[in-house]
């Protein structure tokens, strides 16, 4: 699954949703028994949220389009095919969640290509799923750091805390995905599938039994004056630095 929402990937309620149609499709085929996602934006596996969903806009779009980035995170999290992320490119937040959601983690090797939890440099926090998942994967130590400083491990840091699990060159990240994903694919997809549900039910379970409430929060906290400030300086800052 090749992601192209140029110019950034950036995860708009538009294209959650056909991200979210895509994925039941092919979960629904059951020709498939895996996915690798990637990106077909040069040097950009996903710049996250689009904060322009949660800037300037009111309550309900807000709340509908939390919704969607529940509802994906639980998709992907919770899957039955085998989920590789071929990472080509920058991976910060949500680019960074979508890709901890994957089964197994290739990352390409430029320095550029840095990936973490970086919301506390935009002013804003990283909901406790997110948090979850950082802590399964890198241990509580690890993410309390990442977490509070808002970490960007380039490539050998990341590969160091285990944030991804291969760094490659560049131009073997497709094909090095694919050998993982045969390897995968060697397992019995019953036994695999019963597996990964017994690993991650709990923390998705943390999300499903309060998604309503998880909901009230988010649009609460970031209908907020400071947040919206927050985010304005934010993207003033992108649209500077283009000079
Ligand atoms: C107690 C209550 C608890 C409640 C908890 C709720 C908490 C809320 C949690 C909310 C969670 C958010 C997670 C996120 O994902 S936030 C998004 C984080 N993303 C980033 O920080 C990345 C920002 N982007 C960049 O750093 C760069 O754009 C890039 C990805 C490195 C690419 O750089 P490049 O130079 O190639 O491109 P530009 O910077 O010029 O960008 C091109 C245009 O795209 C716009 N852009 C970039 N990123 C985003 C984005 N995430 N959303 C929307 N738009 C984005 C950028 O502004 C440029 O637009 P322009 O052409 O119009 O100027």
């Amino acid at each position: 699954m090749k992601m192209r929402n140029p110019p950034v990937n950036s995860l708009s309620l538009e294209f959650l949703t056909e991200l979210l149609i895509s994925l039941e499709k092919l979960e629904n085929d059951k020709t498939f028994r895996g996915i690798i996602i990637t990106s077909d934006c040069p040097g950009i596996f996903s710049a996250g949220l689009d904060l322009l969903e949660m800037y300037g806009r009111d309550p309900a779009h807000c709340a509908e389009y939390w919704k969607a980035v529940q509802e994906l995170w639980l998709r992907v999290y919770l899957s039955n095919l085998v989920v590789i992320g071929a990472i080509n490119g920058i991976s910060p937040a949500g680019g960074c969640l979508l890709s901890l959601s994957c089964d197994y983690r290739v990352l390409a090797n430029n320095p550029k290509y840095a990936i973490g939890l970086n919301e506390t440099l935009l002013g804003i926090i990283a909901p406790f799923w997110f948090k979850d998942v950082l802590v399964n994967t890198i241990g509580h130590r690890a993410a309390e750091r990442a977490l509070q400083l808002g970490f960007l491990f380039p490539p050998s840091d990341a590969l160091q805390v285990g944030i991804v699990d291969q760094v490659v060159p560049e131009d073997q990240v497709q094909s090095t995905a694919r050998s993982v994903m045969a390897q995968w694919l060697a397992i019995p997809d019953h036994a695999r599938q019963l597996t990964k549900n017994l690993v991650r039910k709990p923390t998705a379970d943390r999300l499903l039994q309060q998604r309503d409430a998880d909901i009230q929060n988010f649009v609460r906290f970031i209908s907020r004056d400071s947040i919206q400030k927050s985010l304005h300086v934010y993207l003033e800052k992108l649209k500077q630095k283009k000079g």
